[in-house]
């Protein structure tokens, strides 16, 4: 690559304006034209004869150009530590080409560190981590921050709801008071009522006398009776007047206390959502203090129990890792990493699972299947209902949320949604379906041409692909569930009837991309959520014809599952995951590094004994597979080179 300037800025001046240009060789463009522009900062540019325009200079022909050579060396002289050339260009870029910025700004985010290294010492690997670790740091310290302020919000409620029940308590007092008070005057009322009849009867009784004769005239005889009815009158009209005040002063009272009631209850409902959003953040810390790095791990079985439908139990939770079984006088013990017993909450199942839900924001590759028998609670625990979710749902709502929360880092949030179906593959989030897909191999990467993935800005997105899931599932029932739901459930709406069944195997991946805005280095992880169809009883289900075909396309895809753990157990040399599409595409999921989890499914009715007996069996066996290194998925700019 040739490169000659016909103005060059010096190395040690920031470069103003459009004062340089030059020209660069480009293999198939030959000589073109390259000139600085002023933007909102400095941009370098190309000229592109072909379409006559301005074209931004990729960022590895710009580290051929001597005025960005000149000021990388000049940054490298400065920290001896630090020799990514691509990324000092990078950072240069950020910096407006000002070499002093850029080592201010790396000597503030490293400190010393960048002096201590040597040139031959120097490790992208270690610096990367060094300032994750740095950026967790800050991060932790951010969310103690955040929690001591929420600790402190929580203290101000509960004294608030403390001073708002004294205060309740003490209008209590002065609406009993008041109503003694009232009791009183009516009393006093009543008195006053039964004086004047007594004195109008006496009145009529004196006139009477007078008009007979036996008496003179009353007011040469006896006025007392006109200054007694002056008096009367005047207590009425207090009594009127104290009985007026009474009910006034009773109304303010009422709606003093139904307004402190409001508060009250008002107060009960912040502090319940402070009390989750701290909960949410002591999780989500403990995700961040048990990420990952570079652990051997075995796969994590969590064994979920179903709510009982009516039926005698056989299933008993003894500790958060032992179930119990009791059949016929006996008592079978079965140990997971986690048992959820049959009262547990779908979100109580979702913070089980958050750790390891998480770990795909650091680059992670990470799975959750939900095994069991038909009926037994996976699409429950995978999609739950409109009003319970379930994992994927709560997975991806979380996800948002944490890469909303992260400044350093650009994330990119994408989903993609497909069902094995009579071991074909049929896109649920595609608009103008164009029929099954296929699966492509290379090498280590296993992709689905063709796949739809959509980004998620917003949970109204997420509610959206939803609807469209909704829309592209197939429809239909075994016999078992003929007269239950048309529509078998999807990854969300599961229509709550107790005999829907699955006729296929449900696949829901989230991708998170991050991308550091200031060292360009991406981190990409993977979610991968997988609803099982449980294994069917054709003999049970009396299925012909087309259900006959599903029922046997799920059993043998099941056992093809079955025999790759097996193989996984016994660490076999070859591990037949090309069996069938579900564990073909299971495989990245499964041969190492990454991270594995299955919920075991179980329905508690003794009905069942058989079935759950035999899934108990085979899920606690599965906590002995060891599937291998886990490794963070980096794409860094040494590697791209
Ligand atoms: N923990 C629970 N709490 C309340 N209802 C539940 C629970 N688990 C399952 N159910 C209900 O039981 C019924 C069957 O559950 P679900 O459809 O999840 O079973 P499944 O294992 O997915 O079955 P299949 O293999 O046939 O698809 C559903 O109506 C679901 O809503």
């Amino acid at each position: 690559m040739v490169v000659n300037s016909t103005q060059q800025g010096t190395s040690d001046q920031a470069v103003t304006g459009d004062n340089w240009t030059g020209g660069i060789y480009i293999e198939g463009k030959g000589t073109v034209q390259t000139k600085m522009f002023e933007e909102k900062a400095n941009v370098c540019k190309y000229f592109d004869a072909q379409s006559g325009l301005w074209v931004l200079l990729p960022l590895q022909w710009e580290m051929d150009i001597d005025f960005v050579t000149e000021r990388v060396k000049q940054v490298m002289c400065a920290l001896p530590g630090f020799v990514d050339q691509k990324e000092i260009t990078a950072a240069l870029r950020q910096c407006d080409y000002n070499p002093d910025k850029v080592i201010s700004v790396y000597l503030s985010i490293f400190g010393d560190v960048l002096f201590q290294l040597s040139e031959s010492e120097q490790n992208y690997r270690e610096l990367n981590l060094f300032r994750s670790h740095s950026e967790k740091d800050s991060l932790i310290e951010d969310l103690n921050r955040n929690l001591q302020m929420k600790d402190q919000e929580a203290e101000n409620q509960s004294q608030r709801n403390s001073h708002l029940a004294q205060e309740a308590l003490y209008l209590s007092d002065v609406v009993q008071h008041l109503k003694q008070r009232v009791a009183e005057l009516e009393t006093e009322q009543q008195e006053n009522l039964e004086k004047i009849t007594a004195l109008l009867n006496h009145r009529r009784g004196y006139h009477v006398k007078a008009n007979k004769g036996i008496f003179r005239p009353a007011s040469a005889l006896n006025p007392k009776p006109f200054v007694d009815l002056e008096k009367v009158r005047q207590m009425s009209d207090l009594t009127r007047e104290l009985s007026r005040s009474n009910r006034q002063l009773r109304s303010i009272v009422c709606q003093t206390l139904s307004d402190m009631q409001n508060q009250a209850e008002k107060a009960g409902g912040v502090l319940e959502e402070l009390r989750c959003l701290y909960r949410k953040e002591v999780l989500w810390r403990k995700a961040l203090n048990n990420e990952p790095l570079d652990l051997q791990v075995n796969i994590q079985v969590f064994c979920r129990c179903r709510r009982n439908s009516g039926g005698n139990s056989c299933l008993y939770p003894a500790s958060d890792q032992e179930l119990l079984v009791h059949n016929k006088g006996t008592t079978k013990k079965f140990l997971f990493d986690k048992v959820f017993p049959s009262s547990t909450t779908q979100e109580e199942v979702f913070d089980g699972a958050l750790p390891i839900i998480t770990s795909c924001v650091f680059g992670y590759r990470v799975c959750i299947l939900a095994y069991g028998q038909t009926g037994s609670g996976k699409t429950f625990t995978v999609s739950g209902t409109k009003d319970q979710p379930g994992l994927s749902i709560r997975s991806v709502l979380e996800l948002l949320r944490i890469c909303k929360g992260k400044e350093n880092i650009a994330y990119t949030l994408k989903i993609s949604m497909l069902e094995i179906y009579n071991d074909t593959l049929n896109d649920l989030l595609s608009v103008n379906s164009t029929g099954p897909l296929e699966i492509r191999t290379q090498g280590k990467l296993i992709s689905v041409p063709g796949l739809t993935h959509v980004q998620v800005d917003t949970e109204d997105d997420v509610w959206n692909f939803m609807d469209t899931v909704d829309k592209n599932r197939k429809p239909g029932s075994t016999k078992m569930t003929a007269e239950s739901c048309a529509l078998v459930s999807l990854l969300l709406f599961t229509c709550d009837l107790p005999l829907s069944s699955s006729r296929s195997h449900l696949m829901f991946t989230a991708t998170v991309e991050g991308t550091d805005r200031v060292s360009g280095v991406t981190s990409c992880g993977t979610l991968t959520v997988c609803d099982l169809a449980g294994p069917k009883h054709t003999s049970k289900t009396e299925a012909k014809g087309q259900s006959l075909m599903e029922a046997a396309a799920i059993n043998k895809s099941l056992t093809s599952l079955r025999q790759v753990f097996s193989a996984l157990k016994s660490n076999a040399l070859h591990v037949p995951f090309r069996n069938c599409k579900l564990t073909h595409l299971l495989q990245p999921c499964l041969s190492g590094e990454a991270q594995c989890c299955v919920f075991v499914n179980v329905n508690p009715d003794v009905n069942n004994m058989a079935d759950t007996l035999h899934t108990l069996q085979f899920g606690s066996t599965l906590r002995q597979i060891v599937l291998g290194k886990t490794t963070q998925h980096m794409k860094n700019a040494k590697a791209e080179k």
